[in-house]
């Protein structure tokens, strides 16, 4: 016997979460619980508003003509909408346990750039010291300074950086030319440093700065290839599809010799601490990016160890299907 249970959520977000230049008051998804037999599994369908192509509304739709053919029996493919197949997919890897349960909650912190909050919060990670620093918000020279700044208090600190594509030539060029040489190769890489991937490409040449395609991989056509300067990809599964097609991405990275990163696209609790076991399970040497919980007032279903927000459960959302 299968059954299909679907809500819809909206979880307050922190004031002052901004993406893509809006604003993100709440974030809003869908949760996904299968039963079949004894078997019971859950996932999250959460399209990020700016990031992904597709809106709540549509993959609520793809979704409920999918469910509604599963109950009857049928295995019918998964959608190709990303957010759907990603989401479905992980609520049938937890039934079929294909999905193992060991998870990586450590998570790179991400730090939006006051360096006083940051050193202490630094200070105190266990193990691998690598962080995740925003830029390209303000001037590229104060970028630079402060990650001069972190990367000289804190000797074993390694940083991540992302750009978001935010940069000129130019103003990429002013970043560098702050940052101590010898510091550099502690710039594990660069997320997307200028508006094209030619751009990005150059600065990593004359800065020798490594650099990190994340929004690439999302374009029609990108394709997977080892390049210079080029040291990681990063990827986010609700922007990529199901888990197969992740599982196919992180063995491509790999087999190029770069480095593949799991990251957040902002999920709930109960999506993030199952990026945390796709992170366990596919990339087990890699500190994955998800440290986004902290953006939400409150956590869905699952919790993640250690988090104070209080947990909503599924009785208290509302029930769509
Ligand atoms: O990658 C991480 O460490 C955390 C996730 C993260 O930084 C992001 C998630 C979603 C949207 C973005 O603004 C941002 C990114 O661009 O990578
Ligand atoms: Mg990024």
């Amino acid at each position: 016997m299968r059954r299909v249970e679907l809500w819809r959520f909206q979880v307050p977000m922190d004031a002052g979460v901004v993406l893509r230049d809006r604003r993100l008051k709440t974030r809003d998804g869908l949760l996904v619980r299968l039963t079949d037999g004894d078997k019971q599994g859950c996932g999250e369908i959460s399209p990020l508003p700016g990031f992904s192509a597709e809106t709540l509304e549509e993959a609520q739709n793809v979704a409920q003509a999918w469910l509604q053919t599963w109950q009857t029996g049928h295995n019918d493919e998964l959608p190709e909408m990303p957010s759907v197949a990603f989401g479905l997919s992980c609520a049938l890897a937890e039934i079929s346990g294909e999905l193992p349960q060991q998870a990586d909650y450590r998570a790179a912190p991400l730090c939006t750039g006051d360096p006083d909050e940051l050193f202490a919060m630094l200070a105190a990670i266990p193990g691998e010291k690598i962080a995740k620093v925003k830029v390209g918000l303000y001037e590229a020279v104060r970028d630079g300074m402060v990650v001069n700044l972190l990367l000289e208090a804190i000797p074993d600190l390694r940083l991540r950086l992302d750009a978001n594509r935010g940069w000129t030539p130019l103003k990429a060029q002013q970043f560098a030319k702050y940052v101590n040489p010898d510091f550099r190769p502690r710039i594990a890489f660069i997320e997307e440093p200028c508006k094209t991937r030619e751009q990005s490409r150059e600065f990593a040449r004359e800065t020798g700065i490594a650099i990190a395609w994340d929004e690439s991989l999302r374009e029609p056509d990108f394709e997977f290839a080892a390049e210079p300067g080029l040291s990681a990809v990063v990827i986010k599964p609700t922007l990529t599809g199901s888990l197969a097609k992740v599982r196919q991405q992180v063995e491509q990275a790999h087999a190029l010799g770069l480095t593949a990163v799991i990251s957040s696209s902002i999920e709930s609790s109960l999506g993030l601490t199952q990026l945390a076991r796709i992170a366990a399970w596919l990339t087990p040497q890699t500190l994955p990016g998800l440290d986004t919980l902290s953006l939400m007032q409150a956590q869905l279903v699952r919790e993640w160890p250690n988090s104070p927000l209080p947990c909503w459960s599924l009785e208290s959302l509302e029930r769509v299907l």
